[in-house]
């Protein structure tokens, strides 16, 4: 289906808005509308978008270009650029291979992958498909048991740090999700 598209558009993709296209007529409209909608009036998702694009490149020029080198580290493992892979649910949703394939590039672009704490594909499998550097995302569920048996099984799948979120309470109200139900 995706090769037929990018035929449609006379080429790659080139940038994240044509890959976001490309997305849009391929991916069934409910889990498209998961994928790039935001709770309530979307404000916050319209900001995150602005607020990239308030941030601009200082041109630095005569200098040395020889030799760029955009890699550092987080937490002491070394990545290739600053650039993650953010936690997000359900990657089977948009291909069979799920969250197995995004670890896959993640480790093709020596980057780390943080899986969701609500990845369609369970943390063994994910470990065992790839040796990218990998981080579990972790909601604390008001049944403690849980969350501890999870940081048990991602430590003994050698994840190497817990991305804990502290901002959910609550889920947020996507409207498009609630009229797409
Ligand atoms: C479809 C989707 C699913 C997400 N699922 C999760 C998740 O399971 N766990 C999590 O911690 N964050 C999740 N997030 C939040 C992202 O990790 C990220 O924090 C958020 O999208 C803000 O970054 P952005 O402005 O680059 O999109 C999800 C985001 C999206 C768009």
């Amino acid at each position: 289906m995706v090769l037929i598209l990018l035929m449609i558009m006379e080429g790659e993709p080139v940038n994240v808005n044509e890959f976001q296209e490309l997305a849009r007529q391929a991916l069934p409209k409910m889990y498209y509308d998961y994928y790039s909608g935001g709770a309530e009036d979307q404000y916050t998702l319209k900001e995150n978008v602005e607020a990239f694009r308030r941030i601009t490149f200082r041109p630095r020029i005569l200098v040395d270009v020889s030799r760029i080198n955009l890699s550092t580290t987080v937490l002491g493992y070394k990545i290739s650029a600053p650039i993650m892979v953010a936690p997000s649910a359900m990657h089977k949703l948009a291909h069979p291979e799920g969250g197995i394939a995004t670890a896959r590039a993640a480790a093709a672009s020596n980057t780390i992958m943080v899986l969701s704490s609500v990845s369609s594909c369970t943390i063994e499998e994910v470990a065992s498909s790839c040796n990218a550097i990998r981080f579990f995302q972790l909601y604390v569920y008001k049944n403690r048991d849980v969350a501890t048996q999870l940081v048990q099984r991602v430590e003994r799948n050698g994840y190497k740090a817990i991305v804990l979120t502290v901002d959910v309470p609550m889920l947020g109200r996507r409207e498009a999700d609630i009229k797409n139900k």
